[in-house]
């Protein structure tokens, strides 16, 4: 009895000495990781800051006397003030003051209160835009102070320009991009010496620990297995995430040499050429994998396929891009087999990223964006997860029409829930692309509930007519040659009648004009754009109809910038073309609020 006693004591001790450094070695490597983010931050807000500098260097000599025109005519006492944010297209006269104040902020002007005051001081400081240029790309970050003094008007200059860009609109979004890039590097700047410090450190520390612990005995090691995330997350192979992270340089976006498993559960992994990787979960899994559920309670549930989409992401170093097609069985598509393409950008740091929902057009299935729009670096670069749905429920017992036609039925459900007794139980792509869709993705992939959403054509309707639907669901919207108003056209005219049934004010749900008509909701950042040789707006007939959504959206006030594109067509050439300003477009937004890890 003696003996046993101060056994059990020492027993003890060393559990809760054990547990006490594998507390420390967790909350260190939390913050070597936080320390981590803010250098990639840095790194990727200097390349943003480069980007827009050269933009500004680009177009302020021939532009900045539009702007300054406009700036005159707009907001002098008595000046065409409907020109700004009206009918016409054009700036929000809120938002020409915030930047004009921004501009008087860095070039150290006094910020005037009197509207012709400020409006004298900017033609000033417009009028030698070369200079201009080369002075604000050269400008250091700014001090804090200095940063304290933009915020409040950078607040005040967030509306885009309506319609058309012409030479002072295009003027206006550089300067705008510009501050708000210069702002953001500005802020973390400040941050950047003090965090190197700091990180090399926790980093030391980190390691003496880690190597106490490996020489230790084999109870530290187990408390390690069982409570050290940082052992899963590649922390330990970090330094090398760190030099690709600190070299800016990145990993071709080829998706990785993964397996296809098309028959049976995930386990089995063959290798299939190399490019993607496929997986077939059960619906079970996908309904009852949500992030933050045991495993245990997972393995209980039968969800075990899904458990292990989440293991394989947790258990690797997120710093590889990859293409995964997975397959499940859809509840809003009737129980169907439904096959999505989830593309995951090489990642610095083990973080969730927003994602980008593409929506595709007729005839296409979850495979044709990622073949053709070459857009895989762009995502890399803006740090998004591209989500590509086939087109309609497939499979047997899925109805269609006899004789099959390319726009209606399989590859063409038209992103809405059909309510005729034929299609009703299977073509249900919009709850599935607004509800089913995103709880399984962010159930089983390593993401955040921000979402952008865009597509091309049939897909560009659903882009706008899914965004206009459910704007706290989404940051921003864009479309490449959307079908604007498809209760008009025959494209829509079918669908709708087979889909919906013969009264046409029950179209109205499901067509981007008519919404926007209505639409009250908050600034959607909706970004079109469409070739001027498209064969579908000027062949034939015009399935398109862009010209009736931008009065639709003007009559309403509903900030949209709308690009038609000389000389480009329908296809994916056009959109392979433009598909990195999308992205770049939703990034500013999806990264708004900082990025998520
Ligand atoms: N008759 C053609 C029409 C199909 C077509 O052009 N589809 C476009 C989308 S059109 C509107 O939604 C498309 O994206 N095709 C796929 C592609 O990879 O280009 C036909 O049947 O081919």
């Amino acid at each position: 009895m003696s003996l046993q006693a101060p056994a059990r004591v020492a027993a003890a001790t060393c559990d809760s000495a054990d547990a006490a450094q594998s507390q420390q070695i967790q909350e260190i490597a939390s913050e070597v990781l936080r320390l981590r983010l803010v250098q990639s931050q840095y790194k990727q807000l200097e390349g943003q800051l480069r980007a827009s500098s050269e933009k500004l260097r680009e177009l302020l000599p021939e532009k900045a006397p539009h702007f300054s025109q406009y700036l005159e005519q707009g907001l002098r006492p008595g000046g065409t003030v409907g020109t700004l944010g009206g009918f016409h297209g054009g700036a929000e006269p809120e938002s020409l003051l915030g930047i004009m104040e921004c501009l008087c902020v860095v070039c150290n002007s006094q910020v005037a209160s009197r509207r012709e005051d400020l409006v004298s001081a900017c033609k000033w400081i417009l009028q030698d835009p070369v200079e201009l240029a080369e002075k604000l790309t050269a400008l250091p970050a700014a001090p804090g102070a200095l940063s304290r003094r933009l915020a409040p008007y950078l607040l005040t200059c967030d509306s885009s320009w309506r319609g058309t860009l012409n030479e002072a609109g295009q003027c206006y979004e550089a300067f705008r991009s510009w501050l708000s890039c210069y702002y953001q590097f500005s802020l973390v700047s400040g941050q950047m010496e003090a965090s190197a410090v700091q990180l090399q450190r926790q980093e030391q520390l980190l390691k003496e620990l880690n190597k106490e612990t490996s020489a230790g005995t084999e109870a530290p090691r187990s408390a390690m297995t069982k409570s050290a995330p940082w052992r899963h997350s590649g922390l330990k192979r970090s330094s090398s995430v760190q030099s690709t992270s600190s070299t800016g340089s990145r990993r071709s976006p080829s998706p990785s040499a993964d397996a296809v498993t098309r028959s049976g559960d995930v386990g089995g992994r063959k290798s299939a050429g190399g490019a993607i990787s496929m997986t077939r979960v059960s619906r079970e899994a996908s309904q009852k994998s949500p992030l933050g559920r045991s495993e245990k309670a997972l393995k209980s549930a039968g969800a075990s396929v899904g458990v292990r989409i989440q293991a394989a992401f947790r258990n690797q170093s997120l710093t590889k891009c990859m293409l995964k097609r997975v397959e499940f069985t859809s509840r809003t598509l009737g129980n169907t087999q439904t096959v999505f393409a989830a593309y995951l950008p090489d990642t610095t740091e083990f973080k969730k990223l927003p994602v980008v929902y593409w929506l595709s057009g007729l005839t296409c299935t979850d495979e044709n964006f990622s073949q053709k729009a070459g857009a895989f670096q762009a995502a890399c670069d803006n740090q998004v997860v591209l989500v590509m749905p086939d087109t309609s429920p497939r499979g047997d017992g899925v109805p269609d029409e006899d004789p099959k036609t390319y726009d209606f039925g399989l590859g063409a459900g038209f992103y809405l829930n059909a309510t005729t007794d034929k299609y009703k139980t299977h073509y249900n792509m919009y709850d599935f692309v607004v509800q089913e869709l995103p709880e399984f993705v962010e159930a089983n992939f390593p993401v955040t509930s921000k979402r952008a959403i865009s597509g091309h054509s049939m897909g560009g309707h659903g882009a706008l007519t899914i965004g206009l639907k459910n704007p706290d669901r989404y940051t921003s919207v864009s479309a490449f040659a959307p079908i604007c108003n498809p209760m008009k056209v025959p494209w829509g005219q079918k669908a709708f009648k087979f889909y919906l049934g013969e009264d046409e004010e029950s179209w109205k749900q499901y067509d981007a004009t008519e919404l926007v008509t209505q639409y009250k909701g908050k600034d959607l950042h909706i970004l079109c754009d469409c070739g001027t040789a498209d064969s579908f707006l000027v062949g034939d007939v015009n399935q398109l109809q862009p010209l009736a959504f931008m009065a639709a959206a003007q009559q309403s006030k509903v900030p949209v910038t709308f690009r038609m594109q000389a000389g480009y067509d329908h296809s994916y050439y056009f959109m392979s073309t433009f598909i990195r300003e999308h992205l770049e477009h939703h990034a500013r937004f999806l990264h708004a609020g900082g990025y998520a890890s």
